[in-house]
């Protein structure tokens, strides 16, 4: 059998032994632990994606946060871009850690959100393997989408602002259009070449870890929903309040329960991922070539974001609870 770079690390080499735990931390530690230059855009893994090989891993950070530590340690990578022949680094973090432990509702978004803005990233680009709820929407199909339903049940916590400091910040176009414009893009070309894309759609975000009920995937169908996943929200919630652009890439992994087709299943997820993977990787290469790109350079600094939390602040400074201000300006070095 030939060995291929694959996007998917464990489940794509399945004869492979899959790294343990003391591995994964040998191969971390032996990298650089500072990183010096700037990395303003990072990937997000999701299921299936808890590396991006093909890359070259250059440091490994470990970052304690205010909310805690991150779900993995991030992983700073080199990429040659296709078009200018640049080097661009690019933080890597993985969802559910470095070994799918963390469960949808126990992801420290918080922390991995504030860490990567800690770092100088304010693009991200987020990977997710979703069921479809709509027939046009296949399995190994991927959705950008523009809308999001909240189906969490509050058990996750999903702002920076509280405890003594209350702010509110729009919401309702819940994805960054300027990078959604450039991935879109980039999946078109991509067309034709096994690529198939929806250009949008509303995402239902779930608690789990349990699939829905026929019944839940129905009303969610009735609703207009396209496809559905459990980790789009706090997510792209808490990206927004620390200004940074947010744009999840959704690939359809199974038809959900209110399908004739067979109930979903993780294997089922799992296989499509593992036969789409080199789609995948290679919708990601060519969304990084593109935002590298000198004319995306304001957008990837999310300048059109910059400073737009001061407005949602409600509470007067002198009134601000110390512990929170405390926190904040961890966010948001020198900004109150
Ligand atoms: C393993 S199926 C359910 C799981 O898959 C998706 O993960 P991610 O969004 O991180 O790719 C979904 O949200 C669930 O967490
Ligand atoms: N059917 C489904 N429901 C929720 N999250 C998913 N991730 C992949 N498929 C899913």
């Amino acid at each position: 059998m030939r060995w291929s770079p694959s996007f998917f690390s464990s489940i794509s080499k399945p004869f492979r032994r899959i790294e343990s735990p003391k591995q994964y931390a040998r191969r971390m530690a032996a990298l650089p632990s500072t990183y010096d230059g700037p990395v303003p855009i990072a990937v997000i893994g999701g299921t299936g994606l808890r590396e991006l090989p093909g890359f070259t891993q250059v440091a490994s950070l470990s970052i304690n946060t205010p909310w805690g530590e991150t779900s993995s340690p991030i992983t700073i990578l080199h990429h040659q871009c296709k078009h200018n022949d640049k080097t661009v680094a690019v933080a890597f973090l993985s969802r559910h850690g470095a070994h799918h432990q963390i469960a949808p509702h126990e992801v420290p978004a918080r922390a991995n959100i504030a860490a990567l803005r800690s770092i100088g990233v304010r693009s991200i680009i987020a990977f997710s393997a979703v069921g479809s709820l709509q027939e046009a929407i296949k399995p190994r199909d991927f959705v950008i989408p523009d809308q999001i339903i909240d189906r969490t049940k509050g058990v996750r916590p999903w702002t920076y602002f509280e405890k003594g400091i209350v702010a509110h910040v729009p919401f309702g176009d819940p994805f960054d259009e300027g990078i959604a414009k450039v991935v879109r893009e980039c999946g078109h070309s991509l067309e034709g070449d096994g690529v198939v894309l929806h250009d949008r759609g509303t995402i239902v975000c779930m608690e789990g870890p349990q699939f829905s009920t026929r019944a839940e995937s129905n009303m969610y169908r009735a609703w207009g929903g396209s496809v559905i996943n459990m980790s789009v929200l706090p997510e792209a919630k808490l990206a927004r309040e620390a200004e940074i652009a947010y744009q999840m890439i959704c690939m359809s992994t199974d038809y959900d329960c209110w399908h004739d087709s067979a109930d979903v299943t993780v294997e089922m997820v799992m296989g499509h991922m593992k036969a789409n993977s080199e789609n995948a990787r290679r919708f990601v290469t060519a969304v990084l070539d593109a935002l590298a790109g000198e004319e995306h350079s304001e957008l990837i600094q999310a300048k059109h974001l910059a400073g737009s939390i001061k407005f949602g602040v409600t509470t007067p400074q002198p009134h601000w609870n110390a512990e929170a201000k405390e926190k904040l300006d961890w966010l948001f070095p020198g900004y109150f």
